[in-house]
C-alpha cells in the first residue's frame, strides 16, 4: 500500500529519464521547469538536439538506436538497462520516434508517459509524428487541436489518457504556426504532469 501525499506537503520530485529524438526542447522545458529529477536521457540519434540539451545540463546521457544494436530485442535489453542504471521511477517519452519494446514495457508498465501533440485518440498512430501531426489535422479543417500526455503501451499512442490541453487552429494557420502553438502549451502541461502526477 502507498502512503497517500501529506496534504500540503509537496510531493517528492519524480526521477526520471527523457527519452527522445528530436531537437530537445520539450527536454529542456521540462529540465528547466525543476519539476523532476532528471537522471538520465536517452535519444536514437546522436545529432539529436536533446543530447546538448543534456550535455548543456550536464546530464548522463545515452545514445541507443537500431546503429548501435542492429537486433530489435538487443536494443530493447540495452535501453532496459541503462533505464534500470539510472535508477528512475518513470521514463518520459519528449519525441522519441520508435517504438519501445516489450522489456521496456514490462518492466515499466503503468510508469512511461509520451507527450503527442495532438488531441489523441485522433491524429495518433504509426506515421503519426512531428509536422506529419500538424499537417493532419489543417488537412482535416479543425479548428481545435492541443497535445496528450499518456501512458504509452504496446502499440503507438493507444495508452490511456493522463491529461490534455486544447489550443484553437486558426485561420491561415500552417504548420509551423500551429505546431509552436501545440508545443508552447504541450511543455506546460507535460510540466504540470510531473509535478502532480503519480504512477
Ligand atoms: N511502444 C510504444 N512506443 C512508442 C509510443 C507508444 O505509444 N508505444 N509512442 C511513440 C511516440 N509517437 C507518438 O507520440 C510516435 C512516434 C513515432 C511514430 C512512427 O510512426 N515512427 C516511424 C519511424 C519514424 C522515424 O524513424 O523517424 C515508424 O515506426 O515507422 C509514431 C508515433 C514513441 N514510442
Ligand atoms: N508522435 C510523437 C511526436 O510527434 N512527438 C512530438 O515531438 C515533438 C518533440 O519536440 P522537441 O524535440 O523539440 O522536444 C513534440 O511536439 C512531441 O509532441
Amino acid at each position: 500500500m502507498t502512503t497517500p501525499p501529506i496534504p500540503g506537503r509537496s510531493l517528492a520530485p519524480l526521477r526520471v529519464a527523457l527519452v527522445g529524438s528530436g531537437a530537445g526542447s520539450t527536454a529542456a522545458r521540462v529540465i528547466d521547469s525543476g519539476a523532476v529529477d532528471v537522471r538520465l536521457v536517452l535519444g536514437n540519434n546522436s545529432r539529436s538536439g536533446i543530447f546538448d540539451v543534456a550535455r548543456r545540463h550536464c546530464l548522463p546521457t545515452a545514445h541507443l538506436s537500431g546503429v548501435t544494436h542492429p537486433d530489435a530485442h538487443d536494443l530493447d535489453s540495452a535501453v532496459l538497462a541503462a533505464l534500470v542504471g539510472a535508477d528512475v521511477d518513470v521514463v518520459v517519452l519528449v519525441g522519441y520516434m520508435k517504438k519501445l519494446g516489450p522489456l521496456v514495457l514490462s518492466r515499466y508498465d503503468g510508469r512511461i508517459l509520451n507527450t503527442h501533440p495532438a488531441l489523441l485518440p485522433e491524429f495518433g498512430g504509426a506515421g503519426m509524428y512531428g509536422d506529419r501531426v500538424h499537417a493532419a489535422v489543417l488537412a482535416a479543417g479543425r479548428t481545435t487541436s492541443g497535445a496528450t500526455v499518456h501512458l504509452v503501451t504496446a502499440q503507438y499512442d493507444e495508452g490511456p489518457v493522463v491529461a490534455q490541453a486544447e489550443v484553437p487552429v486558426l485561420p491561415g494557420d500552417d504548420v509551423p504556426a500551429l505546431r509552436a502553438r501545440v508545443q508552447a502549451t504541450e511543455k506546460e502541461l507535460l510540466t504540470d504532469v510531473l509535478r502532480s502526477w503519480r504512477p
